[in-house]
C-alpha cells in the first residue's frame, strides 16, 4: 500500500483484483450516468478560499455524529454485497472503522450477517433497512439489529424502485456469481480474490438466507428487488418502523426540501442528503447541489448527513462549508476493500482523514466545528 497516494489509487488497484462483473457494479451508475457525473464535477466546481498566517499548529478532525464522538466527521455507507468485493468484506471494513474510530453502516444486502459481524467485532455499528413486503421478515430483521446491539438504524428511502444499471446487465451480475467462459477466464487471472470469497463465511446475502429464498432467482439483481422490495413503502410507515425499532433513525436518500420538511416531522435524529451515488434516478440533482437549500430549511431540526462524489478529504470539507455535520463515504472504501480487504479500507479512511486536515490548515481552519461556508471563495 506504499504507494497508494489517493483514493483513484485504491481504484485502480480494485479494478485489476476485482473480477469485472463486481467491480462495475461498485463504479458504475444507473441509465446515462447523468446523476453519477454531476455528483463529481458539481463538487470539484465548489471552490475553497485559502487563507495564510492563520495559527493551524491545533488542528483536529475529530467531531461527535448522533451525540456521539468520532475521529472525524465520516462514516462509512452502508453498500451492499461487500463480501463480494473481498472474501468476508463486511467484516474487514468494520474492522477498519472501529479501528479508525468512525462509525460503519451494514446493508440489508450485505454478504456476511448481522451476527456475522456482531460476532467479529468490538463496538457496535450501524444498520442499513431495506423494506421488503413481508413486513413479519423486516420486523425479524430489525429485531435481529437491536439483538445485536446496532447504535442506529439507517432506513434507506430511494430506493424501493432499482434504477436500471445498464453494466449490471451486460456483464450478467448475479449473487453468487454464476459461470461463464469470460467470468472463469476473468476469475482464472484473479486467485487472491478467488481464494478470499472461498474462504470467507458466505456466498449469498447472509441478512436473508433461510427467510427469502434468494438463491432461486438472483440471477438478476433487479429483477428480484422488483419482486420483493415493498413499492407501498410511504411515510405512515415510519411510526410502524419507530413502534419497533427504539434506538436513533436516520432517513438517507433525501434530495428535496418538502421531503426533507417531512422527514423532520417523523422524529427521525438524522438525515442522509444522497442520490444514492448516482445509482438511482438518473437525471436528479447532485446531492451536493441541493445540500445548501435542505440545510436552510431543516438543519435546525435534525443533524444533516451528506454523501455522493466524496473521494477526498477535500470533497469532506465542502460538505462540511455547506452545511452538512458529516459525510458518508461509499465507493472509497469499497475500492479499499477491493484493492486490499481491511487494510485497503484504511487506508482510504487514512488517506481522508490527512487530505481533510491538509485542507483545514491551508484554508486556516482548527476545528471541524469552524468549518462553513466562510472557507468557500466565490
Ligand atoms: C456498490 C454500492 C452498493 C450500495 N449499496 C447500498 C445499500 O445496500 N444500501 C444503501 O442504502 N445504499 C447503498 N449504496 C449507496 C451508498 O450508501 C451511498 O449512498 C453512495 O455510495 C454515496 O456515493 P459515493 O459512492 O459517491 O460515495 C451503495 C453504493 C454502492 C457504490
Ligand atoms: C443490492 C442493492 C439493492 C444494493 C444497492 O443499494 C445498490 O446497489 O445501490
Amino acid at each position: 500500500m506504499k504507494h497508494i497516494t489517493c483514493i483513484d489509487d485504491l481504484r485502480a488497484l480494485h479494478q485489476r483484483r476485482v473480477p469485472k462483473a463486481f467491480f462495475d457494479y461498485c463504479d458504475r451508475g444507473s441509465y446515462a450516468e447523468e446523476t453519477l457525473r454531476a455528483n463529481r464535477e458539481d463538487m470539484q466546481a465548489i471552490k475553497f478560499r485559502q487563507r495564510i498566517l492563520v495559527d493551524v499548529s491545533k488542528r483536529d478532525t475529530s467531531t461527535t455524529i448522533l451525540g456521539e464522538p468520532s475521529t472525524m466527521p465520516l462514516v462509512l455507507a452502508p453498500v451492499g454485497l461487500l463480501g463480494m468485493q473481498h472474501g468476508d468484506g463486511e467484516i474487514h471494513a468494520c474492522r477498519a472503522a472501529q479501528a479508525a474510530g468512525i462509525p460503519f453502516t451494514q446493508s440489508t444486502m450485505s454478504i456476511c450477517s448481522i451476527e456475522d459481524i456482531a460476532a467479529s467485532v468490538e463496538k457496535p455499528f450501524w444498520f442499513q433497512l431495506y423494506v421488503m413486503k413481508d413486513r413479519g421478515f423486516i420486523k425479524a430483521l430489525i429485531e435481529r439489529a437491536i439483538a445485536a446491539k446496532c447504535s442506529a438504524l439507517v432506513l434507506t428511502v430511494d430506493l424501493q424502485v432499482i434504477g436500471q444499471r445498464h453494466q449490471d446487465i451486460k456483464n450478467g451480475m448475479t449473487v453468487p456469481p454464476e459461470w461463464s467462459l469470460s467470468k472463469l477466464i476473468d476469475f482464472a487471472t484473479k486467485p487472491a480474490w478467488v481464494s478470499g470469497v472461498l474462504q470467507g463465511k458466505r456466498r449469498t446475502f447472509g441478512n436473508l438466507a433461510g427467510h427469502l429464498k434468494v438463491s432461486d432467482d438472483i440471477t438478476s439483481l433487479s429483477t428480484w428487488i422488483n419482486s420483493q422490495f415493498d413499492t407501498s413503502l410511504n411515510w405512515s410507515d415510519i411510526d410502524w418502523i419507530r413502534s419497533i425499532w427504539p434506538g436513533k433513525l436516520i432517513l438517507k436518500g433525501i434530495l428535496d426540501v418538502e421531503d426533507a420538511e417531512l422527514a423532520a416531522k417523523t422524529g427521525a435524529q438524522a438525515i442522509v442528503v444522497s442520490n444514492h451515488g448516482g445509482r438511482q434516478l438518473d437525471g436528479a440533482p447532485s446531492s451536493i447541489e441541493v445540500l445548501p437549500e435542505i440545510v436552510d430549511a431543516v438543519g435546525d431540526r435534525m443533524e444533516i448527513m451528506f454523501d455522493g462524489g466524496i473521494r477526498s478529504g477535500q470533497d469532506v470539507m465542502r460538505a462540511l462549508a455547506l452545511g452538512a455535520k458529516s459525510c458518508m463515504i461509499g465507493r472509497a472504501y469499497a475500492y479499499g476493500l477491493g484493492a486490499g480487504g481491511q487494510a485497503g479500507v484504511a487506508k482510504a479512511i487514512d488517506i481522508i482523514q490527512k487530505e481533510l486536515l491538509t485542507t483545514m490548515g491551508l484554508c486556516g481552519v482548527n476545528r471541524i466545528e469552524e468549518i462553513d461556508d466562510h472557507i468557500i471563495a466565490v
